[in-house]
């Protein structure tokens, strides 16, 4: 068994749990408030401008030109492809892209992207893989599941969020990082091995929380 298939098959209930969390549901079956969207769309795109450091930082902890290449392709692809479908949802909301850019964190969205910078800066490459094929991999798998439910894939709101999460670009990246965690847990001792489960069990509930953020519109407390 792989690295990553002994990550998947031991994470199992914590990954069913994400995929059965309501925000997921109901933008399967397009029941979905459009509050909780336009909330969640703006603090995904705050997401993604961390996550995207992480590919940079991956770029930098590379062993080989391909995989450089491949951190560099994943960069571009977040910035102009996958924030360019926030930026389209937003403008249809009437949020102007300097608005999205400026958006303040929420608690949790701030707590999902430090942890993930943290263990991209002060970790190994295979840290930072760890770090981030969570994301990467259940938004695939959510991805393929709700593109199944019929009808989804041509909901006027979340049907575009359905074709780039299912799509075969977005696997094929999804896959490389997949086998580029095997690669990089190849050799490593036991104590290094459980590193890197602990950061992937971190990331994935990470996941979870932040569909819940989402779903209960969760901000800071006010001083009121
Ligand atoms: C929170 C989160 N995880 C993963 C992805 C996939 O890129 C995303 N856009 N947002």
């Amino acid at each position: 068994m792989t690295f990553t298939e002994h990550l998947y098959e031991k994470l199992q209930p914590i990954w069913r749990k994400n995929h059965a969390h309501p925000f997921v549901k109901e933008m399967g079956d397009g029941t979905l408030d459009q509050d909780k969207f336009r909330f969640y769309m703006i603090q995904d795109y705050i997401y993604l401008i961390d996550y995207s450091k992480l590919f940079a930082i991956g770029a930098v902890k590379a062993t080989n030109l391909e995989d450089m290449g491949k951190f560099a392709e994943l960069l571009n692809s977040t910035m102009n492809e996958e924030m360019a479908l926030h930026r389209q949802y937003a403008e249809r909301f009437g949020i102007s892209n300097e608005e999205l850019e400026n958006a303040e964190a929420s608690p949790v969205t701030l707590a999902y992207t430090h942890y993930m910078l943290y263990s991209a800066q002060n970790g190994t490459l295979a840290e930072l893989l760890a770090a981030l094929l969570p994301c990467m991999w259940s938004y695939w798998e959510i991805g393929k599941e709700l593109n199944e439910v019929p009808g989804a894939c041509d909901h006027e709101l979340y049907g575009e969020w359905i074709k780039m999460y299912s799509s075969e670009e977005f696997g094929e990246l999804a896959q490389w990082c997949i086998e580029l965690m095997d690669k990089a847990a190849e050799g490593k001792s036991e104590e290094e091995l459980q590193k890197l489960e602990e950061i992937f069990l971190n990331t994935t509930r990470y996941e979870y929380m932040f569909w819940d953020m989402a779903y209960n519109r969760e901000m800071w407390p006010t001083d009121e």
